[in-house]
């Protein structure tokens, strides 16, 4: 690789940089090997790999992966062998094994791009790949599993698109803990941000949640009886009916069965099965049941609403209290806030009141949350232990960045696209800062150098992409450093004014330039993706949906107080998680690592008592995309960027590439400004101990002394020691006191010298190619 990476030590003793090349690279596998490292050269080597059926290609530590067409199945770009170097999703989860191993620290594999690119696959590969290559202690964490836990998530996290059959709404990390050993212990499920409201609406052309069809399709009859499945509500007010086509239907059937199957596989019981299908068709009934729009808030229909009560195993009393009529220490509150002037709980911050529409949805839509929470649960069930790890690999999925101009839709974007879009500018923020911002203090922080990199680098999207600039936006209306986000909350909405509140708040900011008005009313445009992806949103609700929704919260309570066991037992592991993080789901564990995960996201819900205090749901879309990042933030990242190919799903393979909109995808990627600095820079760096971990392997005598229980070693010396024992020339390898200083290519600011040596075989056959020091000052 034609990088300047030359190795040192920090002056503090404690690291040296690498070059860490793996052997047998093609140079057509890593764009950071283009000599003219542009975008017109990057799109071509990318267009003659994807022609190649190679969807895979390096960028520097990043993976590239763009969708490969429909008949290349998964395995597109297979993995040439068990230690194969080749780019591949699997030889990035290969990476980052043989880094926890060697480092013992934490890793996460994290995948980014738009919606359909490709990301849920590549998690599913890496995952597969690394429990089928390290196995587990006690077999479980399995491949099976690890297939049957995406079926399950693929079914109540995931909708159809005109795109995508299983697109997914919610953010997961799923983190394998390892032994010393290089086996897995146990695995451990958390998601966060599901996108609940779906339950209840959906855009034009969407579906709700895969899973409903799927059951009309696949209960037998004496369940459907049992369900009041067996006959269909004419108008469901949530969309939820069964497919009309028999070809359809039985497409549903038979993935209902493989459901089944694939619940079986994790341990999930059929009584708690039987549980799973008694809340959803609770659903699939109040959706039934409606509201009446005038009067009295009610159910339209009393019949479906008696279905529901039936089904969720409550008196209809019960239930239309809980929809309706919130707890009586609420309408003390209630009456207390009126006689203070301020804006009830129940009539939101917006000081509207909720309808009796937004309250059969609140309770889908908290139902919803807790089944998925419930099975997040069971499947953790399935995965825990109690051995101890090292370290664990984290992959991470989350719903991609969305934006209808995509297909060619002419509808405008959603709230809930908003949130996703939001998410996904959180974990761009995170390679940024991972890529640009560490590289750049580190070379500081070495070389004392501050005119370092010689050419610009791009904007930090968390300046400049709009979402992150609105929320550090400073003299945002009505407060310091608000986000677009906290402008639907509280502070920012007019109370009574209903969707003209955060319509005025917009304008502000239209004002200022980051947000365009569009000619529709209500319709404005945010230039997300460093500006080259501008998105239209449709505003038209977004106080409805930016609003506490009691009947929401009181689904837990529901279930909790169902006169069935099945369903109270479906609520009992979340009993204490605290109401304030109720929305991530997978909070329990009682493995040491899983510990330690759930410490960091309660940590950061706790450390915005103010935000928690005020009950908003904004602030809580907020602290959720805190606590992924926070989570990640813990580990060595591997970035992988997904491209979709073209702007629709073509049937041929390789698909026709949409070179603009491949163009688009990588500007926004920022990859190649990142490659540039790679090469002008130190890219890879290890801790001595690390280096010393890794090689004493090479010099048995150096290994026995430094790996003593009872003595801690000097790194330095043990590394000294090490190149005595391998032989290496004196000469080339400093590691003394004395510096020597050389303009360093491209810097102005002398540099530390570099040295070279020659390295051992051994030391090749490991992946480096060029090793050397300088001397410390
Ligand atoms: N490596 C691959 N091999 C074969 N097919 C793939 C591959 N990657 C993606 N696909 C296909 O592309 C489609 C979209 O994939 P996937 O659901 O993984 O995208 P996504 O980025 O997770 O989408 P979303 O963000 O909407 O959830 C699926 O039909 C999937 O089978």
């Amino acid at each position: 690789m034609a990088l300047c990476s030359a190795p040192w030590l920090l002056p503090d003793g404690t690291r040296c940089l690498l070059q860490t090349n793996p052997p047998h690279l093609d140079l057509a596998e890593d764009l950071a090997t283009l000599l003219n490292l542009n975008e017109c050269s990057a799109l071509n080597t990318l267009q003659h790999r994807y022609r190649s059926h190679l969807p895979y290609t390096y960028a520097g530590p990043s993976l590239v992966a763009i969708r490969p067409g429909p008949t290349s199945g998964t395995h597109a770009g297979k993995v040439r062998g068990r230690d194969s170097t080749a780019p591949h999703i699997c030889s990035v989860a290969q990476r980052a094994y043989r880094t926890l191993l060697a480092q013992r620290r934490d890793q996460a594999i994290v995948p980014m791009g738009r919606s359909g690119a490709g990301k849920t696959t590549s998690c599913q590969l890496a995952l597969e790949h690394l429990v089928g290559m390290a196995g587990s202690v006690d077999g479980r964490v399995s491949v099976e599993k690890i297939q049957a836990m995406f079926t399950v998530l693929g079914a109540f996290g995931a909708v159809s698109t005109e795109q995508n059959s299983s697109s997914t709404r919610f953010s997961m990390i799923l983190s394998l803990d390892f032994s010393a050993a290089g086996r897995i212990t146990a695995a451990h499920l958390q998601t966060m941000l599901l996108e609940r409201g779906r339950v209840a609406q959906q855009p034009p052309g969407e579906s709700n949640f895969n899973v409903f069809p799927m059951m009309l399709a696949g209960l037998d009859v004496a369940q459907r009886t049992t369900l009041h499945l067996h006959q269909v509500a004419e108008n469901n007010t949530f969309g939820i009916k069964p497919f009309s086509k028999p070809e359809e239907k039985q497409k549903a059937s038979v993935a209902f069965t493989k459901l089944q199957a694939a619940m079986d596989v994790l341990g999930i019981t059929a009584e708690e099965q039987v549980a799973v299908w008694r809340v959803l068709a609770g659903i699939h009934h109040l959706g039934a049941a409606g509201a009446c729009r005038v009067g009295r808030k009610q159910f339209m229909h009393f019949e479906w609403a008696t279905h529901a009560a039936e089904v969720l195993g409550c008196e209809l009393e019960e239930l239309s209290t809980a929809v309706f009529k919130h707890h009586l220490k609420q309408i003390l509150e209630q009456a207390a806030a009126r006689s203070g002037g301020r804006p009830s709980e129940e009539e939101g911050p917006s000081g509207q009141k909720m309808t009796g529409v937004e309250c059969v949805e609140g309770m889908a839509s908290g139902l919803y949350e807790e089944l998925f929470a419930a099975l997040v649960s069971m499947i953790n069930r399935s995965f825990s232990s109690q051995h101890l790890s090292v370290a664990s690999i984290a992959v991470v999925d989350t719903p991609g960045f969305h934006n209808p101009r995509h297909h060619g839709g002419q509808r405008a974007a959603t709230f809930e696209e908003l949130c996703h879009n939001y998410v996904h500018e959180r974990l761009q923020g995170l390679f940024y800062e991972r890529t640009f911002v560490m590289e750049m203090e580190r070379y500081k922080e070495v070389t004392g150098c501050s005119s370092w990199p010689p050419h610009p680098i791009p904007g930090d999207p968390r300046d400049t992409s709009t979402l992150w600039q609105l929320q550090v936006l400073p003299g945002s209306p009505g407060a310091d450093r608000k986000g677009l986000l906290w402008i639907l909350d509280e502070e920012v909405l007019i109370p009574g004014s209903g969707d003209v509140a955060p319509l005025m708040a917009l304008l502000l900011f239209a004002g200022a330039g980051y947000v365009r008005r569009c000619e529709q009313a209500l319709h404005f445009e945010i230039p997300h993706q460093l500006g080259t992806d501008p998105v239209r949103y449709d505003l038209a609700g977004w106080v409805s949906k930016a609003k506490l929704n009691l009947s929401a919260e009181n689904a837990s309570q529901l279930l909790q107080q169902s006169q069935l066991n099945a369903l109270q037992e479906l609520a009992m592991p979340r009993r204490g998680v605290p109401r304030v993080c109720r929305a991530v789901a997978g909070l329990e564990g009682c493995s040491q690592a899983a510990l330690q995960r759930n410490a960091c996201i309660r940590k950061v819900f706790a450390s915005s008592l103010a935000a928690v205090r005020r009950r908003s749901v904004c602030a809580q879309l907020k602290l959720q995309a805190d606590a992924l990042t926070s989570l990640l933030r813990r580990s060595q990242l591997h970035f992988v960027h997904s491209l979709v190919p073209g702007t629709t799903m073509e049937k041929a393979d390789p698909q026709p590439l949409d070179v603009p909109a491949l163009r688009a995808q990588l500007g926004g990627t920022q990859l190649l400004d990142a490659l540039r600095l790679r090469r002008s820079g130190y890219p890879d760096h290890l801790l001595l101990t690390h280096f010393r971990r890794r090689f004493q392997v090479l010099a048995p005598a150096v290994m026995k002394k430094c790996t003593s229980a009872y003595e801690v070693p000097d790194e330095s010396k043990a590394i000294e020691e090490l190149f005595q024992a391998l032989d290496l020339e004196k000469k080339s390898v400093a590691i003394g006191r004395s510096q020597v200083r050389r303009h360093h290519p491209g810097c102005k600011v002398p540099c530390p010298e570099t040295q070279s040596s020659h390295l051992p075989r051994p030391m090749e056959a490991m992946g480096f190619r060029q090793l050397s020091f300088f001397g410390l000052g």
